[in-house]
């Protein structure tokens, strides 16, 4: 019998290692398939990724997908808990949709390689005014481009169970762009993933897509109520999805 310590670090190691390996192969295929950096690599990226799961024994239900079919671009705004996310955004990222990420992970080896292809936002997280200049030109381009961003609020994990406090960059850029906000909630990873207490067993996760929310005529005066507003549907669910309903009901 392995102790817990030593099984949670090897089941960690080896996702690692799986990504590793897996964007080292799959690399060579988006730059053959598309040539370089470009959000069309994700659907090969996602193919790869959604396989992953049978391997950690990870179940994922999904409601909602219908609410990601707007029209044009769109802001995705979801709870960050854990390196373990990758999996649950490939399984229902739409087509044509980018991430934003610390510039970090382009210094990751082939896991770098495989996001900086995928055509992830890489942003400065030290440095608001060049993060700000960043997402500026991203709310230019992603209607010209046709593209739908996803960011992670919390702007960083957070495995606790509750959300940290949301950054106000993803509802600045959905306000400047006038583009629509479309929440994701995860339940929460906490009965099968916990890394203080070297728990990782299989699991199932809820996933919920959440309706639009318009932006259209807001301005930069609304953004701290957007984000207020978000912040809470997405806290309720969360608590939904994960099994308190008394602490949904609290908050609301
Ligand atoms: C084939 C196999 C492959 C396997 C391998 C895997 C492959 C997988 C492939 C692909 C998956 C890729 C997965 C990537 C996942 C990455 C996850 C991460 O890295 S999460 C961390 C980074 N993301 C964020 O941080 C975003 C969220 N953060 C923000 O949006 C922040 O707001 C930010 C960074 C822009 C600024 O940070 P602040 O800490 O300064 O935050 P604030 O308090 O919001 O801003 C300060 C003031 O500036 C204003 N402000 C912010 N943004 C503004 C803007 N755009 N315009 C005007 N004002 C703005 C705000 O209103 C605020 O001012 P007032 O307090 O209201 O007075
Ligand atoms: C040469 C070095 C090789 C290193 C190998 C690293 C392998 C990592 C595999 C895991 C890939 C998963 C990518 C998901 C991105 C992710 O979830 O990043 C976390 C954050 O953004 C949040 O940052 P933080 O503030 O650190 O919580």
């Amino acid at each position: 019998e392995l102790s817990p310590a030593v099984n949670f670090a090897l089941r960690i190691s080896f996702y690692c290692l799986l990504c590793v390996v897996s964007s080292a192969l799959t690399a060579p295929v988006c730059l053959l398939v598309n040539g370089g950096r470009t959000v069309k690599n994700m659907r090969i990226i996602k193919t790869v990724v959604k396989t992953f799961k049978y391997f950690f024994g990870l179940r994922f239900e999904v409601k909602g997908l219908e609410n990601f079919k707007v029209e044009g671009p769109a802001i995705i705004v979801s709870n960050h808990q854990s390196i373990l996310d990758m999996m649950g955004l490939m399984e229902v990222l739409p087509d044509d949709c980018v991430q934003v990420g610390k510039k970090e992970l382009m210094y990751t080896g082939s896991v770098g390689l495989i996001i900086y292809l995928g055509g992830v936002i890489f942003i400065n997280r030290k440095s608001t005014t060049s993060a700000k200049m960043v997402m500026a030109e991203v709310a230019k381009t992603m209607t010209t481009e046709n593209v739908k961003v996803w960011v992670y609020p919390e702007g960083t994990r957070n495995c606790t169970g509750d959300l940290l406090p949301f950054k106000k960059g993803a509802f600045h850029l959905a306000v400047q762009a006038q583009v629509p906000v479309i929440p994701v909630v995860y339940s929460s990873f906490t009965t099968f993933y916990n890394p203080k207490k070297n728990l990782f067993t299989s699991g199932k996760i809820k996933v919920e897509v959440l309706p639009p929310i318009e932006t259209k005529g807001l301005t930069s005066d609304d953004v701290s109520d957007l984000t207020d507003r978000c912040f809470r549907t997405m806290r309720e669910t969360l608590f939904r999805l994960s099994g308190h309903p008394s602490e949904a009901k609290e908050s609301s």
